[in-house]
């Protein structure tokens, strides 16, 4: 009845006008103090564009341990892939020792921003290399690593499940891009119930002899800083990201940059990357070399919000625009 009356369609038209303004540009998880970017009027920017584009020209490309798994819970480190498969079903203690060993050796070197990345990738190799033949010679059993799985403690980010969810509820393909092992990386989704139709995987794959015990590794060892020729070995193969052209990238090392190197004629790529570990003496290159920089942060909050914004934010502005019509 209210709205019958002249004088107050100038106002309502205002306020819905500033409402539709600000809903359509606010993300408010991106104020959070956790969130550092270079370039905010670029990254939105990009929002807009990709939300203007729709769901239909998006992918998602992330990598996996320590981005779509937590770093850490309640103190203590969550275990990646690889490490899951420190457990005595599978491997005896001697090698649980030597791959202890190696990763006291070789992490601190993977994180440390004092070396460039061409000193860095040799001792990658050596270490994927090192660690790979130890779990050959242990011979780990196919039909025991569902179980090892399920006594790790592995954790997706809080938020995983909206993420995998939505993604495949829009038909938006996930491709998750892995130096982890992909066979425990599969198991990790599958308990988690979340291993859509729209989920691919690039990862290192265990080869099993008939009996059912590791006997190889298979195809191109992917290490943290060899994405690159991971991508493009795989573009071909992966016909179904062709002709999507915004990206969203989720990372946490530099070298995940490279993950859509093998995307074809990309319009826009955001990236985020999660700063988990040496945050002070890390902030400046993440902060340099990811679009958004996620610090500490155990969620998927922020990129649940940007997907939530791109997937249904023009459905919002149609019932804006509705509602308006109806009232004036
Ligand atoms: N023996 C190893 C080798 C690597 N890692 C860690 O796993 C991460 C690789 O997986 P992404 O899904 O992140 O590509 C990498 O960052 C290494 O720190 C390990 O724990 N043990």
């Amino acid at each position: 009845m209210i709205y019958h009356i002249p004088w107050i369609h100038t106002p309502v038209r205002t306020v819905l006008a500033i409402w539709n303004q600000l809903t359509k540009t606010e993300i408010p998880e991106l104020a959070k103090c956790s969130v550092l970017m270079r370039e905010r009027g670029r990254v939105e920017e990009t929002i807009h564009s990709m939300q203007r584009a729709g769901a239909g020209s998006l992918q998602v490309i992330s990598d996996f341990d320590m981005t779509l798994t937590r770093f850490a819970h309640n103190g203590r480190r969550v275990p990646t892939t690889h490490n899951i498969l420190i457990n005595r079903l599978l491997i005896s203690e001697d090698c649980t020792q030597k791959l202890k060993v190696l990763l006291n050796t070789y992490y601190p070197i993977e994180i440390d921003p004092s070396r460039s990345v061409e000193e860095k990738l040799p001792l990658m190799v050596e270490w994927w290399t090192k660690v790979h033949e130890l779990l050959i010679q242990q011979r780990i059993r196919k039909d025991l690593l569902a179980q090892a799985v399920n006594e790790s403690g592995t954790m997706l980010r809080d938020g995983y499940k909206s993420f995998f969810d939505r993604l495949a509820e829009q038909q938006i393909p996930l491709l998750i891009f892995s130096a982890g092992v992909g066979d425990v990386l599969e198991e990790v989704i599958r308990q988690n119930q979340v291993f859509h139709p729209n989920v691919n995987i690039i990862s290192n794959y265990m080869d099993f002899d008939p009996t059912g015990a590791l006997q190889a590794f298979k195809g191109l060892l992917i290490h943290t800083f060899n994405k690159r020729e991971g991508a493009l070995s795989h573009a071909a193969g992966l016909k179904n990201l062709q002709g999507r052209p915004n990206v969203l990238l989720l990372g946490d090392s530099l070298g995940d940059l490279t993950m859509a190197d093998g995307v074809s004629e990309h319009q826009n790529i955001l990236t985020i990357g999660f700063l988990n570990d040496q945050v002070e003496e890390r902030k400046e290159s993440y902060i340099n070399s990811f679009d958004i920089v996620l610090v500490k942060d155990e969620t998927l909050d922020v990129p649940n919000a940007i997907l939530s914004y791109i997937t249904s934010s023009r459905d919002k502005k149609n019932i804006i625009m509705q509602y308006e019509d109806e009232l004036l």
